[in-house]
Order: C-alpha cells, then structure tokens, then sequence
C-alpha cells in the first residue's frame, strides 16, 4: 500500500525537536509520507530561539505547489506561519489546491518564550487561516489570544476549570474550524477539576476537543484526561501532537479516534525523552516505532561487525590452523585429525539441521532443513572419498572418539535446538556455513597464500567453489525487501 501523504508547512527548528524536523519525525513513525513547505528558518536550541530567517511567500508557494502538483497530498498540517504575508499565501494555496483535511496548529510564541508569529499577523490568520480548518489545535495562551483578538469582549481571561475549557472549544470553533482541540497543559489542574494554585497541586491536564461535521445539534465534546507529568522535555509537543493527529487523519481515523491517539502519542514522547540538551529538550518521537538495528538483508553484516562479535570472529577465522592451511605448513597429522573430528562433526550437524525440521513452523522451512540432511548425507559419502585420499578408512573415524571441542561445539547447537526456538538453533550453526565461507574466501584471496603444492589448496578451492557460496547467500537470509510501489 503507498503510504499517505502530509504536507507540512511550517518553520524549520534547528535543534530537531520542534517544527519541520520534529513533524517529520512524528509523521515517519506513524507510517505516513512528509513533505515540507518552509515558512523561516530558525536558529534554535533547547534554550532559546537565536535568529530566524524568513522564506519569501513567493518561494514557499513554489514548495507548495511543485509538491501537491507532482505527488499530491491526503492532510497539510501548519505550524510556524512567520508573517501576515505567509498566511496569506498559504490561504490562497489551500484554496486553489482545494485541500480536504487541513490541521491547523496556531503556532505563536516558543515555549522559550521568542515570538514565532507577528501580534499583527493575528487578524490574517482569524480572516484566511481558521476558516480553512478541518481542526485547529491552539493551547490556551494561544486559543485566549485569539479569541481576545476576534471578540474584544470575550469574558474569560483565564481557565479556572474544565468547563472553561470547553468554553473556550467552543468559541474558537465560531471563528471558522469544524473541529478545535484546546491543550490544557499550560493550566494543570487538581484531581477535582478545578485550577492547581501551587506546582504541589499540578494533578490532572485536560484537552477538550469540540466539533463535529457541521449542524447545530451534532457537537461532539470530548474530554482527554491524564495524569499531569513534571518535565521539562516538552519542546515541540504541539508540533508533535499536530503531526500526530495529521498522520491519524491521514490513515483514516476519526477525528475523535485520531487525537486520543495523537495524545497518548505525545504523553509517551515525554516520558521516555531523551534527555537532550540544556533546556527545554525533546520528545522521544520513534517510541512506538520498532526499528531494525541493521539494513534488511544484511543481519550477518551487523552481526559480524558488532564490537562485541568483531574481535570473536576474527580469532576464529584466523586460527594458527586455518593460518598454516594457507601457507601449506599445517602438519598432515593435524588435517588428518582434523578431518576424522569433521566426519564426526557432520552426524550432528546433520542431526541439528534434523532438528530444524522439527522446530521449523512452515512447510518450506521443514523442506529446507530435510534437504540439507540429506545434503550432509551425500557429502559425507564424498568426505570418506577424501579421507581415503589421506589414508583415513571409514572404520579409523567411526572408531576415533571425538574431541573435546567436536563435543562441545556440537552439544551446544543441539542444546540450544531442543531449548531455544528455529531462529535461535539457526543462529547457533550459523559459524560452522560461514565461518567455512569466509576462511576459505580469505585464503583464497591472500597472496600469502600457497596456491602450488599446497596440500590443502583443493580444501580451500572447495569452499569457494559456486555451490559453497550460494549456501552461504541463502543461510545468511540476504534478502531485499520489495519496495510499494513493486507490490502495489
Ligand atoms: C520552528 C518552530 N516551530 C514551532 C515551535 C514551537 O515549539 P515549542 O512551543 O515547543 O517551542 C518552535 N519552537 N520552533
């Protein structure tokens, strides 16, 4: 499925946590597509806003077109609008490209305290900007601002109480949007609705949300409670919640459905934050989102490269054996040892892979597991071949005991198998096909190497022959994930 889009028109914060970057952030890890349209660039960290310069309006309707006129739009989200003249512009874009759902965030002054929006610009955004709101998502210094401005009569200065906050949904949504959420987080209240007085009584934040599909008698009031949390990791949570709800929306929630989650989004940014700079820091944003630690279709790449796997592997493909197996000095009595403890190895290994069978969970996987069984059966019919080359019978290694390392190495794979689940038995033989693969191909390619009257050259040749290494591909899962647009 290709994924939806979101257009973000908003200024971009150097320091990552809010505006532009934080948008992205939050729409990526909700699956969605980002697009960007900057209004200003600020010179931004977590302690203060240093600089910001504009975007001529000219400029970012150039963004906005060449974005929705190519690979089109599902929600705009607004943040930073910078200027009179920016609203403007970005009023007549909406307009022109008819956008369906648009999220209004009336982003005006920095939790820093610097102004992001011109006290002038104020009159714009109420004429042009509200009315095109599918919702709008002010917080109260930012919804009372707006409403003083719109009625210079409006009675209430301040939220004492949850009501007020539903007053205050209410009498924004007169000024044009179809749906307002008012952010009560800048007024905590107690446990019993009304308005903490000391930071001791901070309990309870409140976030009302008010609209509706049009119709007087169709509002929709909702209330989102939650616990109140001291932090000071809130850069950037409106910006946050906005492109959370967009995202939502985008995905095809209801309005309702998409700001609870929005919030329960953002309620678990802040708790699990990362700390970062000296101020007022970020959300965590990808909280919700599993990340693999590697790139799909290199898990053996990451593996091997690991700093606590690196040093390991490295000793165990330069072994002081494999090493005189290169430059031909390895006594014959330790390849002939070395070849019986092998022909004892590969019963268990083909027991192992047996076992695979058992622990696998698809038909494939028990097919491909069996196969190799009966793969090692063959290639121990050959190894006997060349042992006998050597002088070894098959009765010499069925006789000789096993070493120490044959027993321990094996006995652990098995182990593992009846314990752990495919993935962990697979795992556990994974150094036995590529540890064979890489010794071979580091030999091979050395030009220390012996290559004329090397006795073990054949053995060496033998591991990166084509067979080989097609075995080694296939065991290390190197596999490319089909991009959307292949599926779609
Ligand atoms: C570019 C930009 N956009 C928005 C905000 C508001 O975020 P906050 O209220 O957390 O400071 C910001 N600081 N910078």
């Amino acid at each position: 499925m290709a994924p939806t889009r979101v257009l973000v028109i908003a200024g971009s914060d150097s320091s990552g946590g809010a505006g532009l970057e934080a948008d992205q952030k939050v729409i990526a890890a909700h699956g969605c597509y980002a697009m960007t349209a900057t209004t200003a660039l600020t010179a931004q960290n977590t302690k203060g806003v240093y600089g910001i310069h504009f975007v001529p309006p000219e400029f970012l309707r150039k963004q906005i077109d060449a974005v929705i006129e190519d690979v089109g739009v599902d929600v705009v989200k607004t943040g930073m609008l910078a200027s009179a003249e920016t609203i403007e512009t970005i009023a007549d874009a909406l307009i022109h490209h008819k956008a369906k759902t648009v999220v209004i965030d009336p982003v005006m002054i920095a939790t820093t305290g610097a102004s992001l929006l011109p006290p002038e610009a104020l009159d714009v955004l109420l004429a042009r900007l509200l009315p095109l709101a599918t919702v709008a998502t002010p917080n109260v210094p930012e919804a009372l601002l707006l409403l003083h401005k719109a009625e210079p009569g409006f009675e209430l200065n301040a939220v004492r109480k949850a009501d007020d906050l539903e007053t205050v949904a209410r009498a924004i949504r007169r000024l044009g949007p179809q749906w307002v959420l008012v952010k009560g987080g800048h007024c905590p209240f107690r446990r019993d609705g009304t308005a903490a007085e000391s930071k001791r009584e901070r309990e309870l934040v409140v976030d009302v949300l008010v609209g509706g599909e049009g119709g007087e008698g169709e509002e929709v009031v909702v209330r989102l409670e939650s616990e109140y949390y001291d932090s000071r990791h809130t850069h950037g949570t409106g910006c946050s919640l906005a492109s959370a709800i967009a995202s939502n929306l985008a995905k095809g929630m209801d309005m309702p459905s998409a700001v609870r989650a929005g919030c329960r989004y953002v309620q678990v940014g802040i708790r699990t934050a990362p700390g970062l700079g000296g101020g007022n820091g970020p959300l965590n944003h990808f909280h919700s989102v599993y990340t693999l630690p590697f790139s799909p279709g290199h898990f053996i790449d990451y593996l091997l490269e690991r700093p606590d796997v690196a040093p390991v592997w490295k000793r165990f493909i330069s072994h002081p054996f494999v090493l005189a197996m290169g430059d031909g000095t390895l006594p014959i009595e330790s390849f002939k040892g070395y070849l019986i403890q092998d022909y004892l190895y590969l019963i268990h290994f083909a027991r192992a892979n047996a076992l695979a069978s058992y622990k696998a969970s698809s038909m494939k996987d028990i097919a491909a597991s069996a196969a190799i069984v009966t793969h090692i059966f063959r290639e121990m019919e050959l190894h006997i071949g060349y042992c006998g080359g050597f002088g070894i019978s098959r009765d010499e290694m069925e006789n000789t005991e096993e070493k120490e390392a044959c027993t321990a190495y094996t006995r652990y794979v098995l182990d593992i198998g009846q314990s752990q689940d495919w993935l962990g038995l697979q795992v556990a033989m994974a150094p036995c096909l590529l540890g064979y693969g890489a010794i071979a191909k580091m030999l091979h390619a050395d030009p220390r190497s012996k290559r004329e009257g090397n006795l073990y050259w054949t053995w060496i040749e033998n591991y990166v022959a084509d067979d080989y290494t097609t075995a080694v591909k296939t065991g290390s899962g190197e596999w490319q994930p089909a991009s959307p647009a292949q599926t779609a």
